[in-house]
């Protein structure tokens, strides 16, 4: 099976100039150069974009436009591609979409849920270093495991069951494993040592589908720290208190975007080997922390 290494991109859809102060000062992300005026791109590592910001309303969870899938050649983007079509998807090659996400191959179709995949290799490296505004670094590209890419996607759907079944059986995604939340379990798939790289869940009173949140993760707890307390001086909103998961041990806080759905800012993610790796369920979501400081289903507010 041709197996997916990354989730190498995220592109959404937001207001431009909240988001470059919202990226830079509080995320401590780089602003990549773009040469379209109405797409912001923010750099978390050496590669040219990592995050895409395409102008538009604020639409909460809804503001996801493709998650960027990477493999690791043109064989193996040739293999899935195949196995897909073979399976009844839909699989559409853009060479113009190539050239706006800077990779040299891509291909796009939908997962079970209907998101918009977008699988590709050759992604761009920049030649200038990656510069952290706030002076963050962040665990991504270049990490002692290998490329984890961007970081992991928290995703709502009406059936985690079956959407995990899609990114196991077509992308070679394996289980990471589940956590009791709601009436069905929330899945956790990861493609590489990342814990996870995706998450499905279907919770009463959240929305049926759409991003619950991006985590990127940095290298040091000083780091959340230091963002936690940006976040407060510019009135962003925390969705969840400092805490520590369960499953992937991440100490994260969850701060709202200016598109309404969530950051995941997160340090100390644990690695998985697929050697040794067991499939454990959990009963709660966190160790310690991780309060809610309004409800995931309130409307979204600037
Ligand atoms: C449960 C869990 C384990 C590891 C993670 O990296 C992770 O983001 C989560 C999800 C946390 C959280 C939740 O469980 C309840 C529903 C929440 C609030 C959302 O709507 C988004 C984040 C979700
Ligand atoms: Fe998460």
């Amino acid at each position: 099976m041709s197996t997916v290494n990354s989730l190498g991109y995220v592109v959404v859809r937001g207001p431009l100039e909240p988001w470059k102060q919202f990226g830079t000062e509080v995320l401590g992300l780089q602003l990549g150069r773009s040469s379209d005026p109405d797409t912001l791109l923010f750099r978390n590592d050496e590669r040219a974009w990592r995050l895409a910001v395409e102008a538009g309303e604020p639409a909460g969870p809804d503001s996801l436009e493709a998650l960027g899938l990477e493999v690791r050649s043109r064989e193996d983007l040739q293999r899935l591609a195949d196995e897909l079509r073979a399976k009844g998807v839909e699989v559409r090659e853009d060479p113009e979409l190539a050239r706006r996400r800077q990779v040299q191959q891509l291909v796009s179709f939908r997962d079970a849920a209907g998101y918009c995949i977008e699988a590709y290799w050759g992604a761009t490296v920049d030649a200038a270093a990656f510069v952290s505004p706030r002076g963050v670094s962040f665990v991504a590209g270049e990490t002692p495991y290998g490329d984890m890419g961007i970081g992991h996607t928290f995703l709502f759907t009406g059936n985690a069951e079956k959407s995990a079944a899609f990114w196991i059986d077509n992308l070679g995604f394996r289980l990471s494993d589940t956590i009791a939340l709601g009436p069905e379990p929330a899945i956790f798939l990861h493609c590489n040592p990342r814990h996870h790289s995706a998450a499905f869940a279907s919770i009463p009173g959240a929305p049926p589908s759409g991003l619950g949140h991006l985590m990127l993760e940095v290298s040091t707890l000083e780091a959340v720290g230091r963002a936690a307390d940006i976040a407060a001086e510019h009135d962003v909103r925390v969705s969840m208190t400092l805490g520590e998961h369960t499953n992937d041990r991440m100490t994260s806080v969850y701060l709202t975007t200016p598109s309404g759905f969530d950051i995941e800012y997160g340090w100390n993610g644990r690695v998985i080997d697929d050697e040794e790796w067991t499939v454990s369920h959990y009963g709660a979501i966190s160790l310690w922390g991780h309060r809610f400081l309004t409800p995931p289903s309130a409307p979204v507010t600037s």
